[in-house]
Formats: structure tokens, C-alpha cells, sequence
């Protein structure tokens, strides 16, 4: 008899599992653990016990939450808590014997940036991080998921960690992309269908032939929100576009041959059950823009703001009218042709060279609209290198945009980068809470392309009209 197939996530978790507790609880091992400026408290809570990181060549540290973004230099720092941060990282990292990417340094960027583009991040790894959107790095067929600050001290004493099996939801997503449409618009896309809580409790599969047809990139992006509709995790089966992205980078496999014959092993047998099962059109998912302060309210730009008339309960209702009023938004206005303050094109989702062409290509020839300030803050250094080989840097300046250093930045606004409070933001981040750029700013999430375009008009568009060659 053959044994029962298997699904990608299975076969990880089995190769981890040390043992398994009475409870259902599960003691892992982990390949790599990723640290930024987060991780100050575990380390902390490791020298008040006397204990010492267990693997520290398993161990990489990166600051991106604090890193400033108009300099790269410590004493330019305004604030000296973010300051702190910062040199504290480095300090426990060079204690300890870890290897540091350090600020100014060639490799520094956001830490989900730096691991697949340092070759880090692999096929059938265990990675984690204490940060929420750890889940990027399952793009390349890896189990990679966020964990809170005592897991962390955990995995820095131990290289284990604790956890109870999730299930498994597979979205597949068949057809073309038209024209103008990115993995940011998918994964949208797919929060709206299934809700900011619709993966909860599962690690997400995405397969089909729209997903295996993203480039690298495009799967970072998609992997980065699966946090955003509640999954534990999120992975796209290892192929050729993985392996030639892996190949040759700065930790690839030395021993490639063996490892590309391990990582074949590891796509979901096929009859592999999952838990739940999603599917969606990839040729009807068109440009988005979220109007709320969740993922899941996310609409075609084509749409136009729902009432809190279209909530199921009087709780909702009382939610939508208090976002509407955050965002400044009423029933029935058109998201094109609403006005924005800023524009964000950064963050771990979409500031990946790939992103920053995509946006390039829409800024080129055009000018940022009078009374916009738009930036542009490359994921990592290495992406801010390679576009400006490209000549990108000079497109988005010659077009009024300000080409930054990496970082989180306004992301989530850590390092001081904020929108002015009632400013509405077009960014191509990953998260629209209230206050999440700024006390009383307004976020509205996009691709790249789609806030390049939002950019140029001064207010939100179709990029498909201006991409066809439209003003
Ligand atoms: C600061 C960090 C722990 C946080 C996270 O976990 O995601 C941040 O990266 C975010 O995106 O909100
Ligand atoms: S870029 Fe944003 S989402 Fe990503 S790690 Fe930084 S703060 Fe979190």
C-alpha cells in the first residue's frame, strides 16, 4: 500500500515535529529565526535567566521598524528611543555571535524584504519571526509564520518552539490576470471574498494557474496578506520560478543539486486533502482599493462606498458607520475620483524591485499631482541598488516623487514616517487600521501600479485607463 498523499505543509510540519504533548501541542524545530528591533525584550528575558541563543548561525538580524528613511545614519536620528533600538539590536546580535545587517550596511531592509533576497529563506523550511507578516517567506515553499515575544525568547534558547497543528485551506485561482492586475489585487481580492477571519486557524495553500504564473515577487506579495485573512501561515508550491529566483544568492544551498531534489519532493501530493477549499477567477479580479479600516473592505475601483444598509447586524452597522466617518467616506461615493494627500509605495508587501517597475512604468512621463506628496521607499538596499541601475530612482524623482532609504517607514509609522492626521493615503502596505499611519490618517490599500496612478491624478483611477495610454 502506498501512503496516504500529502499535503506541502504537512510534509514541512512532519520534518519539524520533535515531539508531539498529550494536549495536541507540538514541539518543532526551526530552521531560521529572523529578528528586527522586536526581539530587544526576548533577548532581555534570555539574559535575566542566564541563558544564551541556542543556534546563533540560525539566528539573522535586521532593523526596518525604526530604520530612518531621509538618512542612514544613526546620529541623524531625531528620536533617541529609535535610536536606542536600533544599537540595541546590534549589540545583542554581535554578544551573541549573530549575524547582523546592520543600518547602512549592503544588506539591510525589511526583514521580509532581506530573507528571500539573501537566499535565507527555502523551500521545506521552518521560519519564524516575531512579526505578523513572517508568512511572505512561504512563498517559496517554506512554513514561515509570526510569533509573539515570549516564542521568540523561546526559540532564541531553545531553536524549538511549541505549537498546535493548524488545518489547511487551499484558494486556487485559475485564469489570466488582465492587464494592470498584480498579486496585490488578488490577494485582495481573495480577503474580500473570504474576510479578514476567513482563514483563521489554517495555513493557506494558494495554487492554480494565475498563482504558479506570478513571478517571485508577485507570490511575496500574496503570501505577506494571508495574515490579513487570518491564516497561519501561507505557501505557494516550490517550481522552477523559485528555484531560478534562489539560485546563486548569498545563502543559496552550496550543495544545489540535492537541494533542488529535496525541494521537489515537496508540492501537495496530488489527492491531497485539505481542510477547506476556496476557488476563485483570476480573470475577473480587476484593480482594487480598499474603503475601510480592514483588508476584507476592499472593491474594484470601479465600485462605489456601501452604506451600513449592506451590514448584516446592528453591531456592524455601528462599525461601518464609525468607519465611514473615520474615512471620511459616505454611501454610494465612487472610489475613482476620490482625493488623496499621500502616496505610499513601500513596505513588505509591494517594495520589491518588481513593484517599484510597476510603479515606474505609470510615473514615467508624468508628474505627481500639485498638492501630493508621494514617496517611494524601496523593501531593502539591494532593491534600491538594482533600481537604480535601472534608472527607476530618476523616473520617480523626475516625476516628483521622493526616492527614500528602506525601511518599514509608513508602513506602520515606527520610525516617525506619518500621515498628517485626516490625510488620505493611497499605500500599497498591507494594513488600512484606524491610526495605523498616523493618529486620524486614512489608508486606503493599492498596488503599486494603482498608487503610481492615484499619484499622477491627485485622486484615485483606474490604472488601466492610463497604462492603455490615457491621461
Ligand atoms: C512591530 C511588529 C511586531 C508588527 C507585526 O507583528 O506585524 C509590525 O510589523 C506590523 O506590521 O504591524
Ligand atoms: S513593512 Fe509594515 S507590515 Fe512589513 S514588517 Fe514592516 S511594519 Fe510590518
Amino acid at each position: 500500500m502506498s501512503e496516504a498523499p500529502r499535503t506541502m505543509f504537512e510534509k514541512i510540519w512532519e520534518r519539524h515535529r520533535v515531539l508531539e504533548r498529550e494536549d495536541g501541542q507540538t514541539l518543532l524545530y526551526v530552521d531560521r529565526h529572523l529578528v528586527h528591533e522586536g526581539g530587544a525584550a526576548a533577548f532581555a528575558a534570555l539574559r535575566r535567566r542566564g541563558l544564551k541563543p541556542r543556534a546563533p548561525d540560525r539566528i539573522f538580524t535586521v532593523p526596518d521598524h525604526y530604520a530612518p528613511t531621509d538618512s542612514r545614519r544613526l546620529d541623524d536620528i531625531r528620536d533617541p528611543r529609535h535610536r536606542e533600538m536600533i544599537e540595541l539590536l546590534a549589540s545583542n546580535a554581535k554578544e551573541h555571535g549573530i549575524r547582523h545587517f546592520g543600518l547602512g550596511g549592503p544588506e539591510q531592509g525589511i526583514v521580509h524584504v532581506i530573507g528571500p533576497e539573501l537566499g535565507l529563506s527555502q523551500p521545506g523550511m521552518l521560519i519564524v519571526c516575531g512579526d505578523s507578516h513572517t508568512s511572505t517567506h512561504g512563498a517559496l515553499g517554506a512554513l514561515a509564520f509570526g510569533i509573539g515575544s515570549t516564542e521568540v525568547a523561546h526559540v532564541l534558547a531553545t531553536q524549538t518552539l511549541w505549537q498546535r497543528k493548524p488545518k489547511t485551506m487551499r484558494i486556487t485561482v485559475e485564469g489570466r490576470l488582465g492587464e494592470g492586475v498584480s498579486a496585490k489585487d488578488v490577494i485582495l481580492a481573495i480577503i474580500a471574498r473570504i474576510g479578514a477571519a476567513g482563514a483563521t486557524g489554517h495555513v493557506i495553500e494558494y495554487a492554480g494557474s494565475a498563482i504558479t504564473g506570478l513571478s517571485m515577487e508577485g507570490r511575496l506579495t500574496l503570501c505577506n496578506m494571508s495574515i490579513e485573512a487570518g491564516g497561519r501561515a501561507g505557501m505557494v508550491a516550490p517550481d522552477e520560478v523559485a528555484f531560478v529566483y534562489l539560485a546563486g544568492r548569498t545563502y543559496a544551498p552550496e550543495d544545489w543539486e540535492a537541494a533542488l531534489s529535496r525541494w521537489r519532493a515537496l508540492p501537495s501530493d496530488p489527492g491531497a486533502v485539505f481542510d477547506a477549499e476556496v476557488t476563485l477567477d483570476g480573470g475577473a479580479i480587476e484593480p482594487m482599493v480598499t474603503w475601510g479600516n480592514s483588508p476584507e473592505e476592499a472593491l474594484p475601483i470601479g465600485g462605489t462606498v456601501p452604506g451600513p444598509e449592506a451590514a448584516a447586524d446592528a453591531e456592524r452597522r455601528e462599525t461601518m458607520a464609525r468607519t465611514l466617518d473615520y474615512m471620511g467616506l459616505a454611501p454610494g461615493m465612487p472610489l475613482e475620483g476620490l482625493a488623496v494627500d499621500r502616496v505610499f509605495i513601500g513596505s513588505c508587501t509591494n517594495s520589491r524591485i518588481e513593484d517599484l517597475r510597476a510603479a515606474a512604468a505609470v510615473a514615467r512621463g508624468r508628474r505627481v499631482a500639485e498638492g501630493v506628496e508621494a514617496w517611494v521607499v524601496a523593501g531593502s538596499e539591494a532593491v534600491k541598488r538594482q533600481a537604480e541601475a535601472e534608472g527607476l530612482h530618476e523616473v520617480f524623482r523626475g516625476a516628483g516623487f521622493a526616492w527614500r532609504e528602506p525601511g518599514c517607514s509608513m508602513c506602520v509609522g515606527m520610525n516617525g514616517d506619518i500621515a498628517r492626521p485626516g490625510s488620505r493615503v493611497a499605500s500599497t502596505s498591507n494594513r488600512n487600521f484606524m491610526g495605523r499611519q498616523g493618529p486620524g490618517a486614512r489608508t486606503h490599500l493599492v498596488s503599486p501600479a494603482m498608487a503610481a496612478a492615484a499619484a499622477v491624478s491627485g485622486h484615485f483611477t483606474d490604472v488601466r485607463r492610463l497604462l492603455a495610454g490615457g491621461g
